[in-house]
């Protein structure tokens, strides 16, 4: 038997806050996901989700708290590595076709080992869409082309912030599905959204965001898997 202790989670944030104004969006929290875990974001319009994905992503300045990577206090530029980020807007070139938008983004964050464009733009649907440019896809082929960046990334944690709008329900299956596989092979997840209605049937956590003005909010909840539903097991506690 082996006595050797688990790994640092791939992610953990300790006494992370953000203000805005001196106005509280959320924090101070803990929150940590390890490799093979995806972790619910759940809040109301508001609460503070896209904000606290910015900040783990680096896009904003944490107010206060730490942020570690495999157990090492990380910097934005460290964690940029880590982390691949898909927000509300695709950060796509609009005249650029979809093949031509991934091979770029390939050539500006780097590319999974044996994963091609073109076997990306197939896998979520938009094979036949590679000479289309950008402006001309609809919202969901668009969510469908930075869900097929994702599947490129080398990035081990996926931070995605409402990944199910503007799926239609063979896309909120997409998404299941490529997060489990990302899983699947060592890699986390972040996810967010305002309910537990398209949780990823994976092996899962939720920590509930509450809008921090007034009053505080928020933390980590329980586990949950697709045998038990997170929304039952969640816990908040005052921060
Ligand atoms: N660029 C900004 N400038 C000023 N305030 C902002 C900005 N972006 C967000 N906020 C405010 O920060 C708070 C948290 O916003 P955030 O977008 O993080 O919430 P959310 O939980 O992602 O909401 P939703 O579910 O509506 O997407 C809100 O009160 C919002 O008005």
């Amino acid at each position: 038997m082996s006595d050797a202790s688990p790994p640092p989670p791939l992610l953990a944030a300790c006494g992370l806050g953000f203000s805005r104004n001196d106005v509280p969006v959320f924090g101070p929290l803990d929150l940590d996901v390890a490799r093979g875990e995806a972790l619910l974001i759940r809040g109301g319009n508001g609460a503070g989700k896209t904000t606290l994905l910015r900040v783990l992503a680096g896009l904003l300045h944490a107010e206060s708290g730490t942020i570690a990577v495999d157990g090492r206090r990380a910097s934005p530029g460290a964690r940029a590595r880590t982390i691949a980020y898909l927000g509300h807007l695709p950060a796509f070139k609009a005249d650029l076709g979809a093949l031509e938008n991934l091979a770029f983004l390939c050539g500006l964050h780097g590319r999974r080992p044996g994963r091609a464009p073109e076997a990306a733009l197939a896998l979520v649907g938009l094979a036949g869409y590679e000479d289309t440019p950008a402006r001309q896809l609809s919202a969901g082929q668009k969510k469908r082309l930075s869900l097929a960046r994702m599947w490129l990334s080398p990035a081990p944690l996926w931070l995605l912030d409402e990944p199910y709008a503007n799926l239609d329900l063979e896309g909120v299956d997409l998404v299941n599905r490529l997060v489990r596989a990302h899983l699947e092979d060592g890699g986390a997840a972040l996810v967010t959204t305002h309910g537990a209605y398209a949780a990823p049937p994976v092996r899962t956590r939720t920590l509930v965001l509450e809008q921090a003005h007034p009053p505080l909010h928020r933390t980590v909840a329980a586990m949950a898997t697709a045998d038990r539903p997170a929304a039952r097991d969640d816990r908040r506690t005052a921060g």
